[in-house]
């Protein structure tokens, strides 16, 4: 990566703004999931324990520019403070006198996580006001919020113009893995394609066609892909404004010298529900009335043996409707073969980091994303705001 880390800066009586992504589900203000936590970390112990004073920032939820009582951050300090096992004060605002105050009251080593930083209007607009604002807290700005890097935000892009301006350990390892991989793959490297639209993938197929071997596609968008081929999808979800995009992939695939892969039979049901009968048919055979849910068994093998044989594999996307059980088995099938294979496997965040922690299989991956819409963007060759505005390496 030729960014400045935090490896290369001394913070030892520094004030340190640090923003993470501490954007975890709730219910019922409850932390259902803490990866994210989890995966910031290794910088916050590195800041706390070199002696600078730790001032966190975060979005949580998408309070769009006003104070929403149940996306306060004090869960989210309270769980921070548990995993670190040091105290985390918890400022009730993001900027302000009584927050300066706050801070200048830090010693070295404590730990202050801000308010959520969307409760202000001029976050999501990267308002220059909001972002001099933040700056005035800090000498040292540190970007490890991966998840939101392709957010052009104060907190995220507009704060670094004031300060110096270097990437976490999370940041860094998430750029130098899925950025390693996209450079310079391994081979065979395979890319598994799912989830619902293929409007929301178009940049990545695009992108990923120029580099892969394999092309395995599944799930929503795959019958896009099938109705351009001429079969017969019944009740499947199509977009009927991708049939020709899809047609034209398939071409630039086969012009490129990439096995693009589509399913060969498919689990269909006559209603989208948890309980729906499920039955298999050959992709040539979906009824009229019917719906695919999930691939085939034909299809999970072949796709498994591809993936088995592969050095890289990265996956993005359920394979199926993967939310209820009898439609979960073809993306499970998936998990496993990635999670069996010996190469570099990179799941992609979102649906399919769900998927796997629903297998159990989520300590066997490579590398499991903590940002969905980040990573996709990587996927698609962007480059993204939150990391063009760190300092460059010497
Ligand atoms: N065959 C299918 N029919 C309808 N929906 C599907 C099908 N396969 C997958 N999906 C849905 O796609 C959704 C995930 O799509 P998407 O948001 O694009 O994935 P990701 O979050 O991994 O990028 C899931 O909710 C899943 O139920
Ligand atoms: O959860 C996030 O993105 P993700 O669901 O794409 O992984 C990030 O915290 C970014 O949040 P946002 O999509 O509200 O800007």
């Amino acid at each position: 990566m030729n960014k400045r880390s935090i490896r290369d800066v001394d913070v030892r009586g520094k004030r340190v703004f640090c923003r993470v992504d501490f954007n975890v589900p709730l219910e019922d203000g409850r932390i259902t999931d803490d990866n994210r936590i989890r995966a910031a970390l290794p910088t916050i112990r590195d800041l706390s324990q070199r002696g600078a004073k730790v001032i966190l920032a975060s979005h949580l939820g998408r309070p769009k520019g006003e104070v929403v009582e149940e996306l306060r951050l004090a869960p989210v300090s309270r769980r921070l403070s548990e995993l670190l096992g040091q105290p985390v004060a918890q400022a009730s605002e993001a900027v302000g006198e009584a927050v300066e105050e706050q801070v200048a009251r830090l010693k070295e080593g404590e730990v202050l996580l801000l308010e959520n930083v969307r409760f202000y209007p001029g976050e999501e607009k990267n308002d220059p006001d909001l972002s001099q604002s933040f700056a005035r807290l800090a000498d040292l700005y540190v970007n490890d919020a991966f998840g939101a890097a392709h957010r052009a935000h104060a907190s995220t892009a507009g704060i670094a113009q004031h300060l110096p301006a270097v990437a976490g350990f999370l940041m860094e390892q998430e750029l130098s893995t899925l950025g390693r991989a996209l450079e310079n793959p391994e081979r065979p490297f395979t890319a598994i394609i799912g989830g619902a639209k293929v409007k929301d993938k178009i940049g990545v197929i695009e992108n990923l066609l120029e580099k892969v071997d394999h092309l395995l596609i599944g799930g929503g968008l795959s019958y896009t892909f099938l109705k351009a081929k001429g079969l017969e999808i019944g009740q499947s979800l199509l977009e009927p404004d991708k049939i020709d995009l899809a047609r034209e992939f398939m071409n630039q695939a086969e012009a490129k010298g990439v096995n693009l892969l589509l399913p060969e039979d498919i689990v269909v049901t006559d209603e989208f529900s948890p309980d729906a009968r499920a039955e298999t048919v050959a992709v040539d055979a979906i009824p009229k009335d019917m719906q695919g849910m999930d691939i085939g068994p034909k299809t999970r093998e072949r796709f498994a043996q591809i993936i088995a044989d592969s050095r890289l594999v990265i996956w993005n996307g359920p394979l199926g409707v993967f939310e209820f059980d009898r439609f979960a088995e073809g993306t499970f099938a998936i998990a496993q073969a990635v999670a069996d294979s010996d190469g570099l496997s990179i799941i992609g965040g979102g649906d399919s980091a769900a998927a796997i922690a629903k297998a159990g299989l989520s300590e066997r991956v490579g590398h499991i994303s903590t940002g969905g819409g980040a990573s996709l963007e990587l996927m698609e060759g962007k480059t993204l705001p939150g990391v063009a505005a760190l300092n460059d390496k010497d």
